[in-house]
């Protein structure tokens, strides 16, 4: 029997940095040639990075691409490969894949369905390929097919679908079926979402079987560009059946896989896998430490620093960065991970390398995370407990200081220019923000001695409300929990304490959350505040990624339960109300990661404008409605 060995590798790429991603693709060719495969796919626009947002209309990165991909090529012998790359033609740029077959360009193929939708934005830089239409492209006196181009390889006549091309129902691969394709190569930079895998099982799978072929599939890795997250799935499938598939969400730079396929009989190979078919509380955990150790060294930054709470959000955050560094530490090795991570030289290595993993992991991240409770005379016992209890339990430095004396101190001064006391009763927000504010300033400091990353603990349902003080507990540069809502972050923390034993949670997950700005006779919690969080994420979705008005999202919000319909149309009224006055909140949000099927950054999935009527008229049918 004839078989052909066929390949595909994730690459984490980051935009531009040419040095990185070239190295990357080389090393992924280097281990391919070394496994005997024989075709590879790699990932979407591999050269440039698929993140490179406007500089796609510059020429010199298109030009550059195109220099870096002719000399990659001239290494690829033995081997045939898919590189991908902005191509601009006459001031058009093109998302490109050029395929080499032993050092040899044999042309390239050009994206007809743009991705623009939810976080995708490609019409804003490239141009779709008309179906069915080739033409060449002159570079160094030779001319090479360019467009909608099928290319004969050993005994397979491949096709591309790059990503988009494969998500509509007029998929580009039912043209490549007519024109006889054996194989079709995807080259994808799909961002991570929730669940989302399956969708891409049927896209892989499916097409296998429609087109009667073999379909290799390949993601791009990593948090590229900061925002978002790709996954580094690749999947190989033939004629119905998916024969092979990778881990995702690895910390590693380059994530091959690869099987035999028979070119001479109709039999399907014997190994037939299922869905990789995670839990969304494991796929958080997992897709947010890669987000985070990514956005960290290609931040340059010398780890995190955290007001911690003692409260859900904070420790969400602290666990999440203990977790990065576990993960780290397993899927790298000790010294990979501190060379990677930029950070080797704050370690005595050879001490580190005797001890327990647990140890050796609680050493790590003690510099790697440092944390502080600022105290004000509002805080309670318990939550101070609950985060010193945290922090030794994950190993985190941590440090224990009030902020009474300068909040005092601000209140004087203000006091003495207004002529008069600030009070509870008149000054309530005024008052609860000097506090979030007070803690501001120590921390940034404390940031920038470590020279690391000050994490913002704002997660999706306070963006939502605009629950926080701009400049006090928004401060930071990073949001990693910031695209889910507060339901969901809870019921994560239960999952971890008993899923990833994070023991040091147990009295995180008894606490009421609560902003602890008001003096305790109040009994503040945000729920009290707000309204029920599960009724909030609801609303949310509903508005928000459902889109609905303000009376179609209580209509339906009536037909679920179990609230009288008083207090639906009151919540209801308030989540329009404090979402529009809020925008300007979301805007200036720190960069925050995509996890969702939605997100309300506006700087990836949902613009609102700044400045609006506040739903008058909609919230004012609302209140017609009996
Ligand atoms: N469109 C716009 N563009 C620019 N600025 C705009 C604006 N609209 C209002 N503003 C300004 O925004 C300011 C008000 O915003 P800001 O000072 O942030 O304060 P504000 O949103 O009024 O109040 C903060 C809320 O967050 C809650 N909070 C705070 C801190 C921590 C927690 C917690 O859960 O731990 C909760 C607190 O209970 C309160 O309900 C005003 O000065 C107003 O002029
Ligand atoms: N006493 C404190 N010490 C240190 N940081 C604090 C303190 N109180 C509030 N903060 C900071 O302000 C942020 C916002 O508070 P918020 O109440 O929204 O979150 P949380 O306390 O982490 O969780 P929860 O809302 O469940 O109590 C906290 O996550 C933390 O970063
Ligand atoms: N790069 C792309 O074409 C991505 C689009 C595709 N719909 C996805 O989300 O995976």
């Amino acid at each position: 029997m004839s078989t052909i060995r066929i390949g595909g590798a994730a690459v984490n790429q980051t935009p531009i940095d040419w040095e990185n991603n070239v190295k990357n693709i080389l090393d992924a060719i280097e281990e391919a040639k070394n496994a005997n495969v024989e075709i590879l796919c790699l990932p979407e626009l591999c050269i440039t990075g698929y993140g490179c947002e406007d500089l796609f209309l510059t020429d010199w990165v298109a030009e550059t691409a195109i220099e870096y991909c002719f000399e990659i090529a001239a290494s690829c012998t033995d081997i045939t490969v898919s590189l991908g790359l902005p191509m601009r033609i006459a001031g058009i740029t093109y998302n490109c894949v050029c395929l080499v077959e032993n050092g040899i360009v044999k042309g390239f193929s050009a994206k007809q369905f743009l991705a623009n939708e939810g976080v995708h934005y490609e019409t804003r830089w490239f141009t779709a390929w008309p179906r069915n239409h080739t033409t060449t492209f002159l570079y160094n006196d030779v001319k090479y097919p360019f467009g909608d181009v099928l290319y004969n390889v050993k005994d397979a006549r491949i096709g591309f679908e790059i990503c988009e091309d494969a998500w509509r129902t007029d998929r580009v691969g039912i043209r490549h079926y007519e024109k006889g394709a054996t194989l079709v190569l995807n080259p994808s930079a799909s961002h991570f979402a929730f669940g989302k895998s399956a969708i891409r099982y049927d896209l892989v799978i499916g097409g296998s079987e429609r087109f009667d072929c073999t379909y290799v599939y390949a993601n791009l890795l990593g948090n590229e560009a900061g925002r978002m997250i790709y996954d580094g799935e690749v999947l190989i499938a033939h004629k119905g059946k998916l024969i092979q598939r990778n881990d995702r969400l690895s910390f590693k730079n380059v994530n091959l896989i690869y099987a035999d396929i028979a070119t001479d009989s109709a039999e399907t190979p014997e190994t037939v896998l299922t869905q990789d078919d995670l839990e969304k509380e494991f796929e958080f955990w997992e897709a947010t430490s890669l987000g985070l150790f990514d956005y960290m060294r290609k931040s340059r930054s010398k780890g995190f620093v955290l007001s911690l709470s003692g409260g859900a959000d904070s420790s969400a955050c602290a666990i999440m960065v203990a977790e990065m560094i576990r993960k780290g530490l397993k899927e790298l090795g000790l010294t990979a991970f501190l060379q990677k991570s930029n950070m080797e030289t704050l370690f005595d290595l050879p001490a580190l390398q005797h001890l327990p993993f647990e140890e050796q992991a609680k050493k790590i991240t003690a510099v790697f995370l440092t944390t502080a409770y600022q105290s004000t005379r509002n805080s309670g016992d318990e939550t101070y407990t609950s985060a010193k209890t945290l922090a030794e339990s994950i190993g985190a430095t941590f440090y224990n200081w009030s902020v009474d004396e300068e909040i005092e101190q601000y209140k004087a001064t203000i006091e003495n220019v207004i002529e008069r006391p600030l009070t509870w009763e008149k000054d309530d927000i005024t008052l609860q923000n000097i506090q979030a504010r007070g803690r501001a300033p120590i921390i940034w400091m404390l940031t920038n001695v470590k020279q690391a990353l000050l994490i913002t603990t704002s997660n999706r349902s306070e963006g939502d409300v605009g629950y926080a003080t701009m400049d006090g507990d928004t401060a930071g540069g990073i949001a990693p929990i910031a695209g889910v809502d507060k339901d969901f972050i809870r019921s994560w923390l239960r999952w971890a304490e008993k899923n990833r034993n994070q023991h040091g949670l147990h009295i995180v997950n008894k606490l009421a959350p609560t902003a602890e700005l008001r003096p305790s006779e109040y009994t503040q919690t945000d729920e009290r505040d707000l309204m029920p969080y599960d009724v909030l994420a609801r609303i949310e979705r509903k508005a928000i990624k459902e889109r609905l008005s303000p009376v179609q999202v209580y209509t339906a919000l009536l037909t679920e339960g179990p609230y009288t319909k008083n207090e639906f149309k009151y919540w209801v009224k308030k989540f329009f109300r404090l979402w529009s006055i809020n925008q300007w909140k979301r805007e200036r949000l720190a960069p925050s990661f995509h996890m969702d099927d939605f997100n309300i950054d506006p700087r990836s999935w949902y613009r609102f404008p700044i400045l609006s009527s506040g739903f008058a008229k909609e919230l004012n049918d609302l209140d017609q409605l009996q």
